[in-house]
């Protein structure tokens, strides 16, 4: 198999049609819903919170909220829907989340969407959470990630997966290659065209996205939708206490299974860092739209669908 990574690729221009690119259409349907671009911030700690959730929400932007504090999740979807808002959450596979799946069903509150965000997703426990939310929950759009190889995407999605979630160690916050020796660390994108071969649902693109452009070339290489940690954190509307270093502002962003995120050592495979502090996201996912539009017109098409075919070269010098 080829490897490559988002630096050693670089997209090839088509005539383009529009007259300005603000006629470029990025929006996306997951499931039964359509959002403003194909991107969601990442399911972690200091990346997205319940005022975050909904502030995304109410402006038709797509999101997961994390699972680290698992207590509120079931108020969190009844309040959020009330509002008449979609709820999406994550869970992992302890016994726990299967109370709060039958807690779900018994009051009659089925979240739109949920994701089951455990490290290594290609597990017979995972299969059996699939199942068992499929059953008592039919109508949520089940995400599940994170996966790694064309074999796991085939048995993920015969479980009953609406989705899958790509990327083992490519994220900013992973130490995962060094502390196991897996991943797909400096060869995610090859890693997302490799599952795509195989994927009959969408498929999104996890972890090292470090530019806009990233977005277009993952959405290229097979990808739906790219989720997006450290390009997120650092915003006014994430969480995380703002710090002063050195004359410079930054706000916390560290792995969620990082020592800071666990509140242990045990099994650590992230780390903790510190991102520029950035201002408001509105003006990060504005930026993300209009590099997007500008990435339509070159591919030479209307919407994201023309991304996914236009030709590239790979640089050999990476
Ligand atoms: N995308 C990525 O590359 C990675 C993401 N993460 C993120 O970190 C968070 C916490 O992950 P983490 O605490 O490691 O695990 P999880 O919270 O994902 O653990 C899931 C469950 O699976 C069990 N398990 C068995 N084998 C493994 C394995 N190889 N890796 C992980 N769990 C396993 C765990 O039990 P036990 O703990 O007893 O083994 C636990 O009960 C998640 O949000 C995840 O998305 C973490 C690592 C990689
Ligand atoms: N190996 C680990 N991966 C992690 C951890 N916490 C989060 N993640 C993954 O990273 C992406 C975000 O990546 P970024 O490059 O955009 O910053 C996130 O969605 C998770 O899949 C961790 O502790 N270890």
């Amino acid at each position: 198999m080829k490897t490559f990574d988002y630096d050693a690729i670089r997209l090839l221009p088509k005539k383009s049609l529009l007259k300005s690119r603000r006629e470029a259409d990025t929006s996306v349907t997951l499931g039964k819903y359509t959002f403003k671009i194909p991107v969601m911030p990442a399911n972690m700690a200091t990346v997205i919170d319940e005022n975050l959730a909904e502030w995304l929400a109410s402006r038709d932007y797509f999101y997961v909220m994390h699972r680290f504090q698992p207590e509120t999740r079931f108020d969190f979807v009844k309040k959020i829907q009330e509002k008449g808002l979609l709820a999406s959450i994550s869970l992992g596979i302890t016994d726990d989340e299967y109370k709060l799946i039958d807690r779900f069903q018994a009051e009659n509150v089925c979240p739109e969407y949920i994701t089951i965000d455990v490290a290594h997703g290609h597990s017979e426990f995972v299969i059996q959470m699939i199942h068992y939310i499929k059953e008592k929950l039919p109508d949520t759009f089940l995400i599940v990630g994170n996966l790694g190889t064309p074999e796991a995407i085939v048995e993920i999605e015969a479980a009953g997966a609406d989705a899958t979630k790509v990327g083992i160690g490519p994220g900013k916050a992973c130490i995962t290659k060094d502390k196991t020796g897996f991943g797909t660390n400096g060869w995610q994108l090859a890693a997302i065209a490799n599952c795509a071969q195989v994927a009959t649902k969408p498929i999104i693109a996890d972890g090292g996205i470090r530019h806009n452009g990233d977005i277009a070339k993952s959405i290229r290489f097979g990808a739906s939708m790219v989720m997006i940690g450290s390009m997120f954190a650092g915003h006014d509307e994430t969480p995380g206490d703002i710090i002063q270093k050195d004359g410079k502002t930054y706000k916390a962003y560290y792995g969620s299974a990082s020592a800071a995120q666990k509140g242990h050592q045990h099994n650590v495979e992230g780390r903790s860092l510190m991102v520029e502090y950035k201002g408001s996201i509105q003006g990060t996912l504005t930026a993300m739209q209009e590099d997007l539009q500008s990435a339509i017109s070159y591919a030479g098409g209307f919407d994201l669908s023309s991304l996914k075919t236009v030709d590239y070269v790979v640089l050999t010098d990476y």
